[in-house]
Order: structure tokens, then sequence, then C-alpha cells
């Protein structure tokens, strides 16, 4: 038996992290965490952590995870460049799992984007992303389309400062090639929303993921809390969890 230890207990996403915990045959959660309570007492008797808070908060979990020798899951999104080195510093001596989304449809959005870029391009084709999440949201865009725009990146040897641009607005011009557009779109319930659109002259390919509950993201993190107590220290992601790699 898997003893978890879920941050952000009261959060949406800690609630349904607590639920999917329990349910799991594998794993218990054993230990919870809040703004204000004591970090260092929760790690004190967990086989894992999963951590779905504030991008600001992870230097601490991180803290706590190596100092107790803890594999950790990070699902928080809108780290900085410098608080995601820090999580790939502590992955030289820790398992630690880190992706946008633990979704298995957005991981398959994911290779489908990857095989879409690749098969139609950005020659003919316009692409554009957008998202919607609920009112609540912090950062955006969210960590998944960032993770979309750079597949895309990487695939049509465009750059995210260079190549992506926010929303349009004024007299803009016509679009330049390698341009990718992105739109954030915030409201409502809405539990989040991914489209990745090919656009061309005569025909348009559009791949669409939309979650309707969080336990699809929990119960997913609860599966590479799992997966990450057979593995050597590293930085991984749900794409290694499930196998998609290669
Ligand atoms: N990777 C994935 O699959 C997914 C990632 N996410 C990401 O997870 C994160 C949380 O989302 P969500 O659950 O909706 O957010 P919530 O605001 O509902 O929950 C965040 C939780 O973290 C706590 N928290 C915030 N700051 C601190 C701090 N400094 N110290 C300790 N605890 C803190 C909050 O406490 P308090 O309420 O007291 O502030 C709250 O309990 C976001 O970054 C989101 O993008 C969400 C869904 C899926
Ligand atoms: O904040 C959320 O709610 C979500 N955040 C993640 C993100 O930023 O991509 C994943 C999911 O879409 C929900």
């Amino acid at each position: 038996m898997t003893k978890l230890l879920i941050t952000g207990s009261g959060g949406r996403m800690g609630q349904a992290l607590i639920e999917a915990g329990n349910l799991d045959a594998e794993t218990e959660v054993t230990a919870t965490h809040d703004k204000g309570e004591d970090l260092a007492a929760a790690f004190s008797d967990v086989n894992a952590a999963i951590d779905f808070t504030m991008h600001s908060f992870t230097k601490q979990v991180l803290e706590q995870a190596l100092a107790t020798n803890t594999p950790l899951v990070i699902g928080t999104t809108g780290h900085s460049d410098e608080e995601k080195a820090a999580i790939v510093e502590a992955s030289k001596t820790l398992p630690i799992v880190f992706a946008a989304n633990y979704s298995i449809g957005v991981n398959t959005l994911f290779w489908l984007t990857s095989k879409a870029a690749q098969i139609l391009g950005n020659d003919r084709f316009d692409i554009e992303v957008t998202e919607m999440h609920h009112r609540h949201k912090i950062d955006a865009p969210s960590g998944t389309a960032r993770r979309l725009l750079e597949i895309l990146n990487e695939e049509t040897g465009t750059s995210y400062e260079d190549d992506v641009a926010h929303g349009r607005v004024g007299n803009i011009g016509a679009r330049p090639k390698r341009e990718i557009g992105m739109h954030t779109l915030r409201g409502g319930d809405v539990v989040g929303d991914h489209t990745v659109m090919f656009a061309a002259d005569g025909e348009r390919v559009e791949l669409t993921h939309k979650a309707s509950s969080r336990m699809t993201f929990a119960s997913g993190a609860v599966r590479a809390a799992v997966w990450l107590q057979d593995q050597p220290a590293g930085l991984y992601d749900m794409q290694d969890v499930l196998g998609l790699k290669g």
C-alpha cells in the first residue's frame, strides 16, 4: 500500500486527489497539508507526495521531499523559469513526475498534436490554440496550452517568444505563416477545454479535449505516484507513466 500525502488538501484538486487516493486499491491518503499547517510533519511518514497548489509553494514542497527522500508528483502550473529550474535540480536526486495535465485524454491529445503537426506542418496550415477554464484559474495560458505550444514549436521550428501571438487586436495585418495564435477564455465552472486547430484553404482539422471532471486529473496523478515507487531519480512526465514515448 502506497501512503500518500496530498498538499493543497482544501483546494479543488486537493479534494479530488483525496477521493482518488482513497478509491485506488494500491494507495491510501495518510497525510494532508493546507496553508498554515506544518509541512515537515506532513512529510514525516509517507511513500509519495502529490502537489497541486501554487507555483510559489513548490520550492518548499521540494525542500521537504528532498529532506525525507519522498518521490513527488507535481501538478501545479504557472511556474517561472527559476521555479522550473528548481524542479529539474531536485530531480537529480529524487524521482519526480511533473506534468501540466494528468488526464489520459490530454496526453493522447499531446501525441496527436505532435503527429498532426508533423503531417500538416505550418506552410499550408495555420495553427491556432484555444483553452477555456473556470473563472478562478489564476495562470494563463494554461499549463496544458503551454505544453501544446511547446510541442507545436518543436515540430514546426518556431519559438514561444517570437512566433506565438496571444490574442489579436487592432490593425494587425495579414497573418504571418509562422505565427501560432493562442487564445485564453475564462468563465463559469469549465473544468478544462483545449483545442488545437490546423486551418488551410479548403479544409480544417480540429483536435479538441474537454474535461468534465477533476477526477480524470486526480486518478492520473495517483497512478503516477504508484508508478514512481519503482523509478530511479529523474524528471518524468505523464507520457512516461503511460508509456506513450517513442
Ligand atoms: N496538472 C494537472 O493535471 C492539473 C493541474 N492543475 C493545477 O493545480 C493547481 C491547483 O488548482 P486548483 O485545485 O484548482 O486550485 P485551488 O485554488 O482550488 O487549490 C489550491 C490549494 O493550494 C493551497 N495553497 C495555495 N497557496 C499555498 C501556499 N503558499 N502554501 C500552502 N498551500 C497553498 C490553497 O490553499 P488556500 O485555499 O488556503 O489558499 C488550496 O488549498 C493549479 O496550478 C492548477 O493549474 C489543476 C488541475 C489539473
Ligand atoms: O487550473 C485548472 O483548473 C487546470 N489546470 C491545468 C492547466 O493549467 O493546464 C490542467 C487543467 O486543464 C485544469
